[in-house]
């Protein structure tokens, strides 16, 4: 699914009212019922009030729509209104609707307003959207103070959190609505996928309102949301003649004292997305360990006891994941940068203390051999590029990263963005706050490393792998709390992620 901007979404609300012959107050209905058919499921309208608090423009004209047509579904709501001299006329419609059924309108001004908020209530933000050109003055504060500080049952935003911007950063000291859930109509918005929205945006959804499909295939992005149809796309489907050849070997290089487990569940993840062989590179102390953990995957050790300094021929292995458990021993650094030298036409996937060795030895990134895949999570991505002042800044450092160095990054985290050389970027849409325990990384490490395998290139490897992996622990939240996911539940998962995106039983 595209990621559109602010320009692009008016745009596109446009074309639709043209495109299919209808008034933008019959577009701000249809948005309007489709977010109380939602409301309905999350509370049970009957049980609470809903305080509405609208605008001026016409994402208060979503709000006042969705006052009446709850009111109509048998709600009780509280409707206030932004005083001002002008109102859009979508926005101006609703408000006489509401007033032909007797719904009172109370109106605000920002500097004195009279809204109450009760410990029953539902605050619905519909205050600003995607018409936001500019902070939020100061004078709103006493507003937003009270509407993020009331003791009520739930805060929902219409399209944004009112004070956020879409696609460009929002400081931190700005005046912002704080949602528990954000309605967000077509697309989802860039700045909700990045993880310092979370202050203001704990959530969102999706709301389809059916627009102009033909304009939206007209419109370029380099920002897309990565959902089951894309990765439907890019998936094999073998024939019965395939044999464990064709599904190739995978090497998984890594582990230290006291680190094996890593190096078994990348193993397992590797052979249990399709790998044909999996073999496992590591110290010796790690070889009954694994032998006697996984009895599938094959075993070659270091003359090293505790940790890897040698490193392997890669002749015979289609893919290799490397660092996962690795340690940082000067040894092993010095073995995993001749290996690096001696393998630059190989693409592999880095992790962990791989990068982290990447990360303190700069001068070795020019022997990472194109389409090589890097998974670190943000504190190793600080340690590869520095800080950065916001994530926005954060996505620009790691295209230029990506285009210097023809890889692909997978950053980690709740939305994981996997960015291309292209500079395109695909944040992921599954995957839950379970997954972050221990050993979800070598997991994807493992799996990343089977598609690889596979003959998948490695933007497709990353598309497909980080897509799974994320599905797999949704699956695992149909018998577990998050709170008690363990990585090898997301490995036992993965045969259902496949079924799911194929639609198999
Ligand atoms: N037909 C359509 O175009 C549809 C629009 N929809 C809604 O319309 C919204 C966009 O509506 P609008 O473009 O009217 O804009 P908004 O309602 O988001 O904002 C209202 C107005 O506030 C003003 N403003 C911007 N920043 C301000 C600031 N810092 N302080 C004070 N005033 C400020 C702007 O002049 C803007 O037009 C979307 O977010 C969505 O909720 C939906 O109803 C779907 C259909
Ligand atoms: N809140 C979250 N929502 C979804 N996925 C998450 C969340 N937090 C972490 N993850 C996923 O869990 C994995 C954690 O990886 P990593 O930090 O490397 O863990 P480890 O080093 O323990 O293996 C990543 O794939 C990341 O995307
Ligand atoms: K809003």
């Amino acid at each position: 699914m595209k990621i559109l901007k602010t320009d692009q979404v008016q745009l596109l609300d446009k074309q639709t009212i043209d495109n299919q012959y209808i008034s933008s107050f019959k577009l701000m209905e249809r948005a309007a019922s489709k977010v109380v058919e939602i409301l309905k499921d999350r509370h049970k309208l009957y049980h609470n009030s809903f305080v509405i608090i609208c605008g001026k423009g016409n994402n208060g004209g979503d709000g006042l729509a969705i006052a009446r047509l709850l009111k109509e579904a048998g709600a009780f709501v509280k409707v206030y209104l932004h005083q001002n001299k002008k109102y859009t006329p979508d926005n101006s419609q609703n408000q006489e609707m509401l007033d032909d059924r007797g719904i009172k309108i109370e109106k605000f001004l920002p500097s004195k307003h009279n809204i109450v908020i009760k410990k029953d209530d539902i605050i619905i933000d519909a205050l600003f959207g995607m018409g936001l050109t500019e902070a939020i003055d100061s004078e709103w504060k006493q507003v937003f103070d009270l509407l993020n500080t009331a003791v009520c049952q739930d805060r929902i935003s219409i399209d944004m959190p009112s004070g956020m911007f879409a696609d460009i950063a929002t400081a931190n000291d700005s005046i912002v609505f704080k949602a528990d859930m954000v309605y967000t109509f077509g697309s989802p918005k860039l700045a909700l996928l990045l993880p310092e929205s979370a202050q203001w945006a704990k959530d969102f959804t999706v709301v389809d309102i059916n627009l102009d499909e033909q304009t939206l295939s007209s419109f370029e992005t380099k920002n897309y949301y990565l959902d089951k149809a894309i990765v439907k796309e890019l998936l094999h489907t073998p024939t019965k003649f395939a044999h464990k050849g064709i599904f190739g070997h995978s090497l998984i290089i890594g582990g230290s004292y006291g680190k094996i487990g890593a190096v078994a569940l990348a193993s397992k993840a590797a052979l249990s997305i399709g790998s044909g062989l999996v073999t496992a590179y590591l110290p010796k102390c790690g070889y009954s360990i694994l032998q006697s953990t996984i009895s599938e995957v094959m075993c070659l050790t270091d003359n090293e006891a505790d940790y890897i300094r040698l490193f392997p021929e890669t002749d015979s292995y289609q893919a290799i994941g490397i660092g996962v458990g690795l340690g940082q021993n000067a040894d092993t650094v010095k073995g995993f940068a001749a290996f690096l030298k001696d393998n630059t036409n190989k693409a592999m996937v880095f992790d962990a203390d791989a990068i982290n060795i990447l990360a303190s030895d700069n001068s070795l990134l020019k022997f990472l051999a194109p389409g090589s895949i890097l998974t670190p999570h943000p504190k190793e991505l600080e340690r590869l590029l520095g800080g950065w002042t916001s994530d926005f800044e954060k996505m620009e450092l790691v295209k230029g990263f990506t285009a210097k160095h023809n890889v692909v990054v997978v950053v980690k985290g709740a939305h994981s963005e996997i960015v291309l050389p292209s500079g395109d970027i695909y944040f992921n849409s599954t995957g839950n706050w379970g997954m972050a325990t221990a050993g979800t990384g070598d997991v994807l490490t493992g799996i990343l490393t089977g598609l690889l395998a596979q003959g998948y290139n490695s933007e497709h490897t990353a598309l497909i792998g980080v897509y799974l992996h994320g599905l797999a622990g949704d699956f695992v939240l149909e018998d577990k709390h998050p709170h008690c996911i363990l990585a090898s539940d997301i490995i036992n998962k993965l045969s259902s992620a496949y079924k799911e995106i194929l639609n198999l039983e």
